[in-house]
């Protein structure tokens, strides 16, 4: 597009995004990045504009008859951010850090995600700002409900679907679906991903994220010459991404020095029994406190900060910043986590020659094999975890491979190369179906 000198109407008052989401810091950082990749790509200014905000935005009011009789109101969104590629897809976060601005973040990173790894569907995400572990079961249980309910205008199989996140599993996706269901007085299993086997869940959903995370740094060792089996690695963050990324490490023969919950660090530079942690978290409500060995520390941040080869975020977002970026010493930053990383961390970490799997790539597993799950479902044909795998692994290693490839033609860093393959596809998409001929 070439800019005109001459002054320009003005259509509208200033951009209401700036009150709704463009304040928030997270969603500026995620725009930054996103500006980063325009530049490399020379991107059309129509279409630059169009991608930095998203195409839905749906706030809701979700009441809850607490325990104690008194009802709280809790605020839910779902942000639709493109859906050019195939219907919106992402998860659903319950945090007491989730607000507008970082789900909307979170719905744009997730249509370049879906997009860099080829799969036939855009981005969105949900959430909820609550702290689950307040709730009794059937708080939660009702609170999801509501929330499902709520966002069910919008929602739907072959619109958007939804799937887990920080803060919720296969449980809530069970409930998702029967809310769903019983509104539309017929099943309808394809409305969301990451269910339970038995109501129409694929095999390998739950470890699907974690699994990819160490594709991924399979991918990175044989590229940067690292024999995995004798690394050390830490992970931030314990639960369904963290715990598993962490199994499979130790299956490799990888030792673990230190990992992290909500409550703190544990840290042992003489190597963790992740099985034993693993089944202790399991039977003491996903918690690590009170495990025996290693030596437990308040702050969770210590988890990152130990010297090891691969780092793995795998919790919240924005932990590496510009402020803590020197205390990280790591060789491989395998991003588990979404976001985990601030725009002044990443340039530091990059000029200190860390490589960085982009959380885009590295977390992309779980929403590939819930697309896995969504063709199984749409089949009512199932494959087995053998053939969902090798699928993961095939799609994973390819993507990266792309990465790579376009950070030496662009000669950018992996994080922008991987936005920009992701961004390039969505731009290919929305020119083939005619928008901004
Ligand atoms: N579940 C999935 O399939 C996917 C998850 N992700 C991302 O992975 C990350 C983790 O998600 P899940 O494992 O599903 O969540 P989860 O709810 O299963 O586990 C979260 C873990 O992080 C810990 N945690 C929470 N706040 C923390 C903090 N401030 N410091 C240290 N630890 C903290 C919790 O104690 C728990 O161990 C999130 O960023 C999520 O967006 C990304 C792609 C897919
Ligand atoms: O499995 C999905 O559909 C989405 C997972 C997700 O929210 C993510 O990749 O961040």
């Amino acid at each position: 597009m070439t800019e005109s000198t001459a002054p320009r109407r003005s259509y509208r008052a200033p951009d209401p995004g700036e009150h709704l989401w463009g304040a928030s810091p997270i969603y500026r950082r995620t725009v930054e990045n996103f500006n980063k990749a325009v530049e490399v790509l020379k991107l059309d200014a129509n279409v630059a504009a169009r991608l930095r905000r998203p195409e839905r935005v749906l706030v809701v009011s979700v009441p809850v008859r607490m325990d104690d009789g008194h009802v709280e109101v809790f605020t839910g969104y779902r942000v639709q951010h493109n859906d050019s590629c195939g219907p919106y897809k992402g998860g659903i976060r319950y945090s007491v850090d989730v607000d507008l601005g970082e789900v909307c973040s979170l719905a744009m990173q997730m249509t370049w995600k879906t997009a860099l790894v080829g799969l036939p569907l855009g981005g969105a995400k949900g959430g909820v700002s609550v702290d689950p572990r307040m709730l009794s079961y059937r708080e939660v249980q009702d609170l999801t409900r509501r929330y499902t309910s709520e966002i069910s205008p919008i929602i739907g199989p072959e619109t958007d679907i939804p799937a887990p996140d920080m803060g919720t599993s296969e449980r809530h996706m069970a409930w998702i679906m029967d809310t769903y269901s019983a509104r539309q007085g017929k099943l309808s299993q394809g409305v969301v991903t990451g269910k339970p086997v038995d109501v129409g869940g694929s095999l390998l959903r739950r470890e699907a994220t974690g699994k990819g995370v160490v594709y991924c740094i399979d991918e990175a060792a044989k590229h940067l010459g690292i024999d995995v089996s004798k690394t050390t690695f830490a992970v931030h963050g314990f639960g369904n991404v963290g715990s598993v990324a962490a199994l499979e490490m130790a299956a490799r023969g990888a030792k673990c020095v230190a990992v992290a919950d909500v409550g703190g660090a544990l840290i042992d530079p003489r190597g963790l029994d992740v099985a034993a942690i693993v089944k202790y978290a399991e039977t003491h409500n996903g918690t690590l406190d009170g495990f025996a060995d290693g030596s437990r520390v308040a702050d969770p941040l210590q988890a990152l900060y130990a010297k090891c080869d691969v780092l793995i975020p795998a919790a919240t977002g924005n932990v590496i910043t510009g402020e803590n970026a020197h205390k990280i010493d790591c060789r491989i930053l395998a991003e588990g986590a979404n976001a985990p990383t601030m725009v002044a961390a990443d340039t530091e970490l990059q000029n200190r020659g860390v490589f960085i799997i982009p959380d885009v790539l590295c977390n992309a597993g779980g929403v590939t094999v819930s697309y896995f799950e969504w063709v199984q479902g749409g089949m009512h044909f199932f494959w087995s975890a053998d053939e969902i795998d090798q699928r993961l692994r095939s799609i994973l290693t390819t993507a990266f491979a792309r990465m790579l490839e376009e950070m030496k033609t662009s000669g950018t860093s992996t994080r922008v190369a991987a936005l920009c393959l992701g961004i390039k596809r969505v731009d290919r998409v929305m020119r083939a179906r005619g928008l901004f001929a």
